[in-house]
C-alpha cells in the first residue's frame, strides 16, 4: 500500500519550527588485526555509534545553472520540468502521454516505512522537505547561442559560437559574475552548478600544475593551457562557495571546500552493470569477461568518437565492477580481474536512441560457463535528465543537513565530497580514504538510510 506522507513519533525525533532533530544509532563494526598467542587473527568488534542529525526544513528558492544548458540533457530536463509544471500532455501513437518524472529517484520512487494489517506500507522517497522541481529557476551557459526550443530539437552538429573569451583567469571571473547576476536577478537563495557540457579529454594530476588549489590558482595566473573549461567552472564554484556537480567523466581537480559531486551520470549500461555484477558475484558466480558495446548518434556520441574524449568515458565506465570483484576473495585471486572491454561507436542515424549490447561470461559450478547477453535501447537524454534532477535536489538537501557523532563537540555538514550522490554517478567521488562503492543496491541503501536517519527511522534491513 502507498501513503503520501507520514510523521514519525519517537523519542529519537523532534520536529521544531525550523528543523527535524533526530538521534540515530549506527550499528557498525571495527576490525582489528591482533597478535594472539603468536598468531595474527582478524577480530571483528560490533559497535554502536550514536549520531545526532538536524535538518533545516526551510526549503530555499533554488537556482540551477547548467553548463551545456542547450545540450541534449540540459534542454530535455528544462523542457521536462516545464511540461510537468504546466501539466502538459500530448498524443503518441499509443496513448495520451502525461508529463512525469519517471526515472527520478526523488520524484518517482518509494521507501518502505513499515507494515499495517499485514501489508507493507510504502511512502515517497522524498521523505524530507525538498525543493520541488517546478520551483527551480534554471539558467546556465552554452558555447552555442541557440535558443532552448531549437536546441532541444537538435542533437548533433557544429555549434561553438558563444564562447566565454579572455584569459583563463578572466573566464573564471566571468563565470563568477554570471553566478552572482543570476542569483540577484532571480532572487534565489541558493545555486547549484552542474556540468552537463561535453566530455573533455581526461586530465591527469600534474604535480605543480593542478595538484593543489594553490598550484591551480598559480597556473590560472599563468594562463596555463592545461586547465580545462570544466576546471574553470569548478574553480569559480569553489571560490563562490557554490556546489558543483560533474556530469561528465573528466575530473576537474581542485581543493574541495564546498560541495563537489560526480563524476559522470550513471544512466544506462553502467547502471545495469552495477546491478548485474553485484548479483553474480554475490551469488558466488565468477564473471570472467564483460564486453560492453554501445552506439548512439547524438552530439555526445559524436564528441565521444574522438579518441581523447572516449578515453575519459572508457575510464569512468571501466572501474565500475572493481568493488564487487574485490569483495570476493573466494572467486578472485589477489589482483585478478575479469576482462572488461568498453566500446562506443557514433552512428548518426540512431540519434538519441542509444543501443547498448553487453556480454557477460561467468564461470559457474564445476567449470561450467554461463553467458548472458543483453540488448538495451533507450533515449540517452531521457535517462540522464531525471538523474540531473536528483543530483541537484539531493545536493541541495545535503547542504541543509548537519550531524554530530558521539564525542564530537559541534554539529557539522557532511564531508564536501558528496558520497551521498554515488548512486547517480558512474565514478563516484569520495573523500580520501573512503572506499568507492559502485554496487547500485548498496548505493541506494546508503542514501535511503541517511534520509531515514534524519527522521529517526532505523536503517532498512529487509
Ligand atoms: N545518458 C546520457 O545522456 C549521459 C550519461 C552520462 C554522462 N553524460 C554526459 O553528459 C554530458 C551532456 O550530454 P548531452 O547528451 O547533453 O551532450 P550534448 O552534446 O547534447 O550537450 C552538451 C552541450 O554542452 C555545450 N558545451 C560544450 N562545451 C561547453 C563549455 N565549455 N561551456 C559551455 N557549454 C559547453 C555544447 O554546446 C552542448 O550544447 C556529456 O558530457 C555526456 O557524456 C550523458
Ligand atoms: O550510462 P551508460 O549507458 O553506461 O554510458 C553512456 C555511454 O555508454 C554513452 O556512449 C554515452 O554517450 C553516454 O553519455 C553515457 O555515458
Amino acid at each position: 500500500m502507498f501513503i503520501e506522507n507520514f510523521k514519525v513519533e519517537s523519542p529519537n525525533v523532534k520536529y521544531t519550527d525550523d528543523e527535524i532533530q533526530s538521534v540515530y544509532n549506527y550499528e557498525t563494526t571495527e576490525l582489528v588485526h591482533e597478535n594472539r598467542n603468536g598468531t595474527y587473527q582478524w577480530v571483528v568488534k560490533p559497535k554502536t555509534v550514536k549520531y545526532e542529525f538536524k535538518t533545516d526544513i526551510h526549503v530555499p528558492k533554488l537556482g540551477v545553472m547548467l553548463v551545456g544548458w542547450g545540450g541534449n540533457n540540459g534542454s530535455t530536463l528544462t523542457g521536462g520540468v516545464i511540461a510537468n509544471k504546466e501539466g502538459i500532455s500530448w498524443a503518441t501513437k499509443d496513448k495520451v502521454q502525461q508529463a512525469n518524472y519517471f526515472g527520478s529517484l526523488t520524484q518517482a520512487s518509494t521507501i518502505r516505512v513499515g507494515s499495517y494489517n499485514g501489508e507493507e506500507i510504502f511512502a515517497p522517497f522524498k521523505s524530507l522537505p525538498m525543493v520541488k522541481p517546478e520551483d527551480i529557476v534554471f539558467g546556465g551557459w552554452d558555447i552555442s547561442d541557440m535558443n532552448l526550443a531549437d536546441a532541444m530539437a537538435r542533437a548533433k552538429g557544429e555549434r561553438a559560437n558563444n564562447v566565454i573569451k579572455g584569459t583563463k583567469k578572466e573566464q573564471v571571473q566571468h563565470i563568477i559574475n554570471d553566478i552572482r547576476e543570476f542569483k540577484e536577478k532571480n532572487k534565489v537563495d541558493k545555486v547549484v552548478v552542474l556540468w552537463s557540457a561535453n566530455t573533455e579529454r581526461y586530465s591527469n594530476v600534474i604535480v605543480g600544475l593542478n595538484d593543489t588549489m594553490e598550484n591551480l590558482l598559480a597556473s590560472l595566473e599563468k594562463n596555463e593551457s592545461e586547465i580545462s573549461p570544466s576546471t574553470l567552472y569548478a574553480i569559480a564554484c569553489v571560490l563562490e562557495n557554490v556546489p558543483f556537480i560533474n556530469g561528465s567523466p573528466q575530473t576537474p581537480l581542485f581543493q574541495r571546500n564546498c560541495l563537489i559531486g560526480g563524476d559522470d551520470f550513471k544512466s544506462g549500461q553502467t547502471k545495469m552493470k552495477s546491478v548485474l555484477v553485484d548479483f553474480l558475484v554475490g551469488a558466488g558466480i565468477k564473471p570472467t569477461s564483460i564486453v560492453s558495446y554501445n552506439h548512439l548518434g547524438n552530439n555526445d556520441g559524436m564528441n565521444l568518437s574522438a579518441p581523447q574524449t572516449f578515453r575519459s568515458k572508457e575510464i569512468s565506465k571501466s572501474n565500475v565492477v572493481d568493488d564487487m570483484v574485490s569483495s570476493n576473495g573466494i572467486l578472485y585471486e589477489p589482483g585478478e580481474h575479469p576482462d572488461h572491454v568498453v566500446v562506443i561507436k557514433y552512428v548518426p542515424y540512431v540519434g538519441d536512441s542509444k543501443r547498448a549490447m553487453d556480454e557477460y561470461t561467468s564461470e559457474i559450478f564445476m567449470g561450467g560457463k554461463n553467458t548472458i547477453a543483453l540488448h538495451n535501447t533507450c533515449e540517452d537524454s531521457l535517462l540522464a535528465a531525471p538523474i540531473i534532477l536528483d543530483l541537484v535536489l539531493l545536493a541541495e538537501l545535503s547542504t541543509r543537513i548537519q550531524l554530530k557523532a558521539e564525542g564530537e563537540g559541534k554539529f557539522h555538514s557532511f564531508h564536501p565530497v558528496a558520497t551521498i550522490l554515488s548512486y547517480l554517478t558512474k565514478a563516484p567521488l569520495v573523500p580520501p580514504g573512503t572506499p568507492v562503492v559502485n554496487a547500485l543496491s548498496k548505493q541506494r541503501a546508503m542514501l535511503e538510510n541517511i534520509l531515514r536517519a534524519c527522521i529517526g527511522l532505523a536503517p532498512e534491513t529487509t
